[in-house]
């Protein structure tokens, strides 16, 4: 336990206001009164509005631009109405604006996508043509790429709002990550997690991050004894590689690291929208040389499919 000194205010932790953010916001703020022995009035959890929580009818692809989730959140952050921020990472930009920083992370969640159906166990039950609601790129381009046969729509909203449209018979199956379910407690809503062999994770799936102002020496301290090494070291890898990638945000990517041992396995794979193509590899080495890995996996996949392929 470090001595902290004792804060003349709450400490004001930023965070969206939806169920998943305000579970993750209170587990930062629990593994933060536990690492200090504070009190939970020590801290206050400031919910914030963002652009991509205040449009709900329109899919975030066609709004465009990145950091729909964050950017009111961290420009609270920089003008000083919050002391903290505590992110999705799989929403996070790979660049944080001039001044900010995200070095600490907690223990990751399941980083798998979870396959939720009222009718069917899995994608392989699922029958010919059968209709699959998801507004992620990536798992819509890794469905078609898998079951050319499917049909996919557009499926926005929170939890219950996508449950309501499975029963509605909007769709016979979606997907979430099993990360958000497991957190809010809801896993009993999918059928199970999905192997990343068969569809591989979004970069930094299931994992959070605590960000902060640079220059903030009392925050820094706070946050370095809950930062969770290994998350650390696999986010880095996997956010190198996209980073490389990240030209449009209108490319299906997905990357997922993973420690044994002081050694790391990367895959990652980017795909055509329509699923028709995709173009997959992977590197192994030292743990501490993740963002190199990523880097040069990234550049190995653009080589391997030539300059056309990240414009649709
Ligand atoms: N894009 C929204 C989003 N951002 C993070 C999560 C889940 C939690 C996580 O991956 O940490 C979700 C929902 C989902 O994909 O089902």
């Amino acid at each position: 336990m470090t001595q902290m000194p004792t804060p003349s205010r709450p400490l004001r932790i930023g965070t969206r206001g939806s169920i998943l953010a305000l579970a993750q916001a209170h587990e930062t703020r629990d593994r933060l009164m536990a690492a200090h022995d504070l009190p939970a009035d020590a801290f206050k959890i400031v919910v914030i509005r963002t652009t991509g929580d205040r449009i709900t009818d329109r899919p975030l692809k066609e709004i465009g631009g990145k950091g729909l989730f964050t950017r009111e959140i961290e420009e609270a952050l920089t003008e000083g109405g919050i002391d903290l921020a505590v992110h999705s990472m799989k929403d996070m930009p790979t660049l944080q604006p001039e001044g900010l920083v995200i070095d600490c992370y907690l223990p990751r969640e399941d980083v798998r996508d979870a396959f939720v159906s009222l009718a069917v166990a899995s994608i392989a039950d699922l029958p010919q043509g059968a209709v699959v609601g998801s507004s992620s790129l990536r798992r819509r381009a890794q469905l078609a790429h898998r079951r050319p046969d499917l049909q996919l729509v557009e499926f926005r909203g929170n939890v219950q709002t996508r449950l309501k449209k499975l029963e509605d018979g909007v769709a016979m199956a979606t997907f979430l990550a099993q990360a958000g379910l497991n957190r809010m407690d809801m896993a009993h809503v999918a059928r199970g997690p999905i192997d990343p062999d068969e569809m591989l994770p979004a970069v930094a799936q299931g994992a959070i991050g605590v960000e902060r102002r640079r220059d903030d020496d009392m925050a820094d301290q706070l946050l370095t004894p809950i930062h969770h090494a290994e998350t650390g070291l696999r986010i880095e890898a996997e956010r190198a590689f996209l980073a490389r990638l990240d030209g449009s945000c209108q490319t299906p990517i997905a990357g997922l690291a993973e420690l044994s041992g002081d050694r790391m396995i990367l895959r990652g794979e980017i795909l055509r929208p329509d699923g028709s193509e995709i173009m997959a590899g992977r590197r192994e080495g030292l743990a501490t040389d993740g963002a190199a890995m990523g880097d040069d996996l990234a550049q190995e996949l653009l080589g391997r499919a030539g300059p056309g392929f990240m414009q649709i």
